[in-house]
């Protein structure tokens, strides 16, 4: 096992190696200056020669860093090399641990293919797939595969793939986000596939964050490895996290996160597009009708949705129209509640019961690449400090910048003391490298209070049930609705809004703009400082949204009140009394009131 570190002196020459460099097929380097792709990022410099050489590598490097091309574009050059197959099985297995990111490796394939105008065939396979889909999928057979561990094993347990024909055809198996296939567990799958794997197959491993199940790995499946490190030296922080990417906190109350979330949007103190990250399907959606309330609108990207829903919401956001998206990322929490759920309802009824309502392949972390997210929001803190690490990495991929920024509650303390540590932070002069959030005052915070507060308390349990209910109804019917439209218009994004207004009545106009007097000058200044620093690094403030279909309710500026308002009955101050939604919602209109 070698372990490769850059240690030649040429670096700078490196620095600007081109693809031609490498030693890449014409076709692959003109495919990619068609992407727009000129320079090669440090992992693809390291890694390609190698895998071009026909060696095994494990390639950890950070998040953003370009890691689906390094093993994509060697592998392709090698596959144009052999030729059209003649085999009895796919050349090569691409295992990755979600379905999102299956159909995300797959369509780049298939966007290479396009331009080198090469017709090798690649398909994906998922749990979802019946039977009699996999048989198609695979007949031909096709020349590369995407797959999660389980299908492919489950392909070949149900003899649509035969385990002697791997064995004669397989050249390439690719292990993306290896670190997650174990703890997804996909472990026997991948033992079973393994015993199928000839020798003379090249392996390759590629990971931002490294784990005993990398190790794990490396000894099932690979075979003298190149163990590729890309980081000057073994602790710095950047080796895992780009260094692009600026990591804030604001610490606050459990109770107070929709208020500091609520701040950081409305106040404009981040840039968009935002992805912000909770840890269960109800937050996400108590957060989504909490911001429209204020005229901000968000989809949630959650594991009950039908998958071509989610695919949907990934492409429309990627797309730009709509800036915000709220991921569920509750890969650790869903595995073990389901396991939990199983166990208890074994004892009642069998295994065969159980309507797995979960979707155990979704995950939207690791390696998606959702494109042009400038901030990232933990609005719950991830379980473990690789969780925090794929999740900001959604940011600053590439050559890009990105923020992200963290609401820590008392009890997540510890988190951020094991991220701090797992970056290699603990000594003194890194540990400024999560800083508190510098642009949001506390005054800036206090003046939204109110209207925050009478807001989330409407947003109950009940109102988060029944809004998840009905997002499920709504992305059934769309689902359907997509399937048949995709068939025939596969470009058309525009059919269907995921981030459609989800409360039952209209959100009161007056809370979607923040009056002049509520904001005071250093969070104004921000404001616009934040805009200047975009506007000088050339990215665009993202288009503001057509505005709100005017709901039942007549929208009106709460500072000029109707008259009949105006003699509305006021209550005498600091008696608080149970408000109504329509009243919360006037609440605004008392103008000062509120200062
Ligand atoms: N050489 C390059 N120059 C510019 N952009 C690139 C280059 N290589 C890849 N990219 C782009 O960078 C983004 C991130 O690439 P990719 O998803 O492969 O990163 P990754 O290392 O796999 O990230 P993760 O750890 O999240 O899986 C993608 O949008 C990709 O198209």
């Amino acid at each position: 096992m070698k372990h490769q570190n850059p240690t030649d002196g040429n670096e700078e020459k490196e620095e600007d190696a081109g693809f031609e460099e490498l030693g890449l097929d014409p076709r692959l380097t003109r495919a990619l200056s068609k992407k727009g792709i000129a320079k090669a990022t440090p992992i693809q410099r390291e890694a390609i020669p190698l895998i071009l050489e026909g060696k095994d590598i494990v390639a950890r490097a950070k998040t953003g860093s370009g890691k689906t091309f390094a093993y994509l574009l060697p592998m392709l050059q090698k596959l144009f090399s052999e030729g059209k197959s003649t085999k009895p099985a796919p050349s090569a297995f691409i295992l990755v641990p979600t379905r999102e990111l299956c159909q995300q490796v797959c369509s780049e394939v298939l966007s290479l293919l396009e331009f080198c105008r090469v017709s090798l065939r690649v398909i994906q396979l998922t749990a979802s797939m019946l039977l009699t889909d996999m048989k198609t999928a695979l007949a031909g057979p096709p020349d590369i595969v995407v797959s999660t561990p389980a299908c492919i094993s489950t392909s070949i347990s149900k003899g649509v793939l035969q385990a002697s024909s791997i064995k004669d055809s397989l050249s390439m198996l690719i292990l993306d986000e290896a670190d997650l296939l174990l703890s997804y567990g996909y472990e026997d799958d991948l033992k079973s596939l393994i015993s199928h794997v000839p020798r003379r197959c090249q392996c390759l491993l590629m990971s931002a964050t490294s784990s005993t199940d990398v190790d794990k790995l490396k000894k099932l499946v690979l075979h003298n490895p190149v163990i590729l490190t890309l980081s000057e030296s073994i602790h710095s922080k950047d080796e895992i996290i780009p260094k692009n990417v600026q990591q804030f906190l604001i610490s606050c109350s459990p109770q107070d996160k929709l208020l500091n979330l609520l701040a950081l949007l409305k106040l404009e103190l981040v840039q968009k597009k935002v992805l912000i990250f909770v840890n269960s399907i109800d937050m996400g959606f108590r957060i989504r009708l909490f911001l429209e309330q204020f005229g901000i609108r968000s989809a949630v990207l959650n594991a009950e949705l039908p998958q071509n829903s989610r695919l949907h919401i990934l492409e429309e956001f990627n797309a730009g129209l709509f800036d915000y998206l709220i991921a569920t990322d509750d890969s650790q929490t869903k595995i073990k509640e389901q396991k939990d759920k199983e166990n208890r309802i074994l004892s009642k009824k069998s295994k065969k019961q159980i309507k797995n309502k979960v979707d155990g392949e979704f995950g939207v972390v690791r390696g998606i690449d959702f494109k042009n997210v400038f901030t990232v929001v933990n609005f719950d803190m991830p379980e473990t400090a690789a969780g925090y690490i794929h999740r900001i990495g959604r940011t600053g991929r590439a050559f890009n910048t990105g923020v992200s920024v963290s609401l820590v509650s008392p009890g997540e303390d510890e988190i951020i003391e094991e991220i701090k540590s797992m970056m290699g932070y603990d000594n003194q002069e890194q540990s400024d490298s999560i800083i508190p959030f510098p642009l949001l005052t506390k005054s800036a915070v206090e003046s939204l209070r109110y209207r925050a507060e009478d807001v989330a308390k409407i947003v109950t349990k009940i109102a988060v049930r029944e809004s998840r209910a009905q997002e499920i109804r709504n992305e059934i019917i769309n689902s359907d609705k997509l399937k048949a439209h995709f068939d025939h218009n596969p470009k058309d994004l525009e059919l269907l809004k995921h981030d459609k207004l989800l409360s039952k009545k209209a959100p009161p106009s007056h809370l979607r703009e923040v009056p002049e007097y509520l904001v005071d000058k250093t969070t104004k200044e921000a404001s616009k400082l934040l805009k200047l620093s975009m506007a000088a690094m050339g990215i665009q403030p993202v288009k503001k949204r057509p505005k709100l279909k005017r709901g039942l309710g007549i929208s009106r500026d709460p500072l000029k009140t109707s008259s009949a308002e105006r003699g509305r009955k006021r209550y005498p101050k600091g008696k608080k009394r149970k408000m109504k939604f329509d009243e919360a919602s006037n609440r605004g209109k008392k103008g000062k009131h509120e200062a």
